[in-house]
């Protein structure tokens, strides 16, 4: 089984990936957060910086394109190719508003003949050597598409289709649906991902497990890793997944803020961005006064001493907790 950090804007970007990757094992693929084309046909530097060879130098990393226009897909993928990747990702599955009624992400479902036709231009024009994968939830309301939303990706060559088995309307709550999984790996051609709520050890197995008999070699997790970043390495050690190492968690976490403070102008930006990521480190304390009290003192921190300070407090609390 191979496992990929999901695509998370805002969170899994190049700094997150290359501190994870220098710190934690058992990412077999990166995702990058959705690269939306536009009709300029530029990159913009963020995105240029995103998918610079160098800055992911060591990783496999997939650029993933978040569009519904085939010429644009086009132009960028070939612009991605260039930079020496050879595997491109298409977001089917970003739920937002904005996204779905301009007919991208999952609201490319919405019309499954003019998504058939985006992949036949795609497939048809694309002539270079270039792998497509591509990240798809199963519905728009409900699964009653689910058989026709498999019949058009099993007529394209995919590399791997990877499955969010939530319809747009779950967005990201109700529980993943095993039973429009199932029909999926019973009916797709191509190998399959699956991805939702993994988030300890017995999560993973169970996927292993009962996909046994499909071609369901790749696990995707985001918030999992995210919760805890050595969440593959207890899976593969046979450790307890509330085994966090404080150590270098603590030092994750610092070069992570150090990189965002540098990135931005605005420190407070960097605080944001790290208040966002500490939501889900946090999220199995939840019922601990001591870090509720440390949290509140992290959402309100605006400058880098209020920040760093609750940062060693929560540290001293963790360290107590993991003994
Ligand atoms: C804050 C946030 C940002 C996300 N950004 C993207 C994205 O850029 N591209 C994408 O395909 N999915 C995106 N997703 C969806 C995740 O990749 C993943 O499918 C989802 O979180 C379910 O997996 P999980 O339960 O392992 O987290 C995002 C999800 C969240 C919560």
């Amino acid at each position: 089984m191979k496992f990929y950090l999901a695509p998370m804007e805002g969170i899994t970007g190049h700094i997150y990936r290359r501190h994870f990757h220098e710190l934690y094992k058992g990412v077999d693929k990166y995702f990058t957060p959705f690269i939306a084309t536009n009709q300029t046909f530029k990159l913009k530097n963020r995105e240029k910086r995103e998918i610079d060879p160098k800055i992911n130098e060591g990783m496999y990393v997939v650029p993933q394109l978040l569009t519904n226009n085939a010429q644009q897909f086009i132009w960028y993928a070939r612009e991605i190719k260039k930079l020496g990747y050879n595997e491109i990702n298409l977001n089917v599955g970003c739920p937002s508003g904005t996204v779905v009624s301009k007919h991208k992400g999952a609201g490319m479902l919405l019309d499954l003949e003019q998504f058939d036709s985006f992949l036949d231009q795609i497939y048809t024009e694309l002539s270079e050597k270039l792998t497509i994968s591509v990240k798809t939830r199963l519905g728009i309301e409900n699964f009653d598409d689910l058989d026709r939303i498999t019949e058009i990706y099993n007529k394209y060559p995919l590399n791997e289709l990877i499955v969010h088995p939530r319809t747009r309307k779950d967005f990201y709550k109700n529980s993943p649906d095993f039973n429009a999984f199932r029909n999926v790996c019973e009916k797709a051609n191509m190998d399959i991902g699956y991805n939702g709520d993994i988030k300890t050890s017995d999560d993973i197995i169970k996927i292993i497990n009962d996909y046994n008999d499909y071609n369901v070699n790749s696990i995707m997790i985001g918030r999992g890793i995210l919760t805890n970043p050595l969440m593959l390495e207890n899976y593969y050690e046979n450790k307890p997944h509330n085994n966090i190492d404080c150590d270098r968690l603590k030092e994750f976490v610092s070069r992570l803020f150090a990189d965002y403070v540098s990135d931005y102008t605005a420190c407070s930006d960097a605080i944001n961005r790290m208040k966002e990521l500490w939501f889900y480190i946090l999220e199995p304390f939840d019922n601990c006064k001591e870090i509720h009290k440390e949290m509140k003192k992290i959402k309100k921190a605006k400058d880098k001493e209020v920040y760093e300070s609750a940062i060693n407090n929560l540290f001293e609390i963790l360290r107590e907790i993991e003994k």
